[in-house]
């Protein structure tokens, strides 16, 4: 995956950037356009007696827009915190290109926080240059970074508007603008989506296809299943603190979709309930989603459809992602 061509290191002030060893090259200084994945590995938390995140293991891949998905109180908060280490993890390992992570490699994380936290009173344009200086970016370089982000964030009017100023969908946005200002090597976004309309969901999602096309790693949580589904190449599903299921989209669908088969017929679909190994999902009139329990079954309920006459259309569903996760966590 090719990297930006933009010379970061280069723009930046003279604040130097620490240096960290590759694990098994103790000769060679990391490389800042780094390849490579983020990896947990047994990441265990505890608050009090609740243990909030039992062994959690998955990786996200240099590139990738990994989907981070659960119900209220799965562990995603808690996951991006240790990621982030704003928040300690009782037991296992956080990885990077295979070593440990430590405080330089996070200095070059972009993180949105559950919690927003930007200045009420700040100017958007000068919040967002202020964040880019604050990694190291020289002044003008950090200007340029903050103004084509909110243009293309859809915040290029609003930029000397202050931040309290904004609708709450615009101070997600500048949230964004603030956690991509300093062009990080990896990306963790807590809820980017929640309280976004259409345009802006679709808006961000450019955003952050654009990002992980740099060869930047992208971990987001979304309660919103259709934009996961349209947006990941990859999805982690925690449920109760475990790993209930992870992977491409296309293998959760081979591992745990049931197969779904859909029926449009002329007239009245009403039969196929009494058809035997057919267990109707779905019905309306002539159309019918359901599932069968064997390969002879669903040829007999074809077969059934032809004879009648009005066939329309036969086809096999495609598995949504809400399909698989209320399999996975039940
Ligand atoms: N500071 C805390 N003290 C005690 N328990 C906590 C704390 N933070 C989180 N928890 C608990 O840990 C579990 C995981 O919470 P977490 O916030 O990580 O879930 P989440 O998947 O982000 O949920 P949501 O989608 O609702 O934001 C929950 O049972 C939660 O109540």
């Amino acid at each position: 995956m090719s990297r930006p061509a933009i010379p970061r290191e280069a723009e930046r002030s003279t604040r130097s950037t620490p240096t960290t060893i590759r694990a098994g090259d103790a000769a060679a200084p990391r490389h800042p356009y780094r390849e490579g994945m983020l990896e947990l590995h047994d990441v265990t938390k505890r608050y009090g007696e609740r243990l909030a995140l039992d062994h959690v293991s998955f990786a996200v891949g240099d590139g990738r827009l990994t989907g981070f998905v659960g119900g209220n109180g799965a562990g995603k908060t808690t996951t991006m915190r240790i990621i982030l280490g704003v928040l300690a993890s009782d037991g296992g390992t956080v990885l990077l290109d295979g070593a440990p992570v430590g405080a330089a490699d996070r200095r070059r994380f972009g993180y949105m926080p559950e919690e927003r936290g930007l200045y009420p009173k700040m100017k958007v344009l000068e919040q967002t240059v202020y964040l880019a200086r604050l990694h190291g970016w020289a002044p003008a370089a950090a200007r340029a970074n903050a103004l084509e982000l909110l243009e293309r964030l859809g915040l290029g009017e609003r930029t000397d508007d202050t931040i309290e100023s904004l609708s709450l969908g615009n101070q997600q946005r500048a949230q964004i603008a603030a956690a991509l200002v300093h062009r990080p090597e990896m990306l963790v976004l807590d809820e980017p989506f929640s309280g976004l309309d259409p345009m802006a969901v679709e808006t961000v999602q450019a955003v952050l296809a654009d990002v992980a096309a740099t060869g930047v790693p992208v971990l987001f949580s979304s309660h919103q299943l259709d934009i996961v589904e349209r947006l990941c190449d990859d999805l982690v599903i925690i449920a109760g603190g475990r790993i209930a299921a992870s992977g491409t989209g296309e293998a959760l669908r081979t591992q745990h979709g049931t197969e779904r088969w859909e029926l449009l017929v002329a007239g009245d679909a009403g039969w196929l309930r009494q058809q035997p190994g057919i267990s109707v999902v779905e019905f309306d009139g002539g159309w019918a989603v359901f599932e069968a329990e064997s390969d002879a079954a669903r040829e007999a309920a074809l077969t059934e459809a032809v004879s009648r006459g009005g066939l329309v259309s036969f086809s096999r569903e495609r598995t949504s992602l809400a399909q698989i996760f209320k399999e996975v966590v039940q």
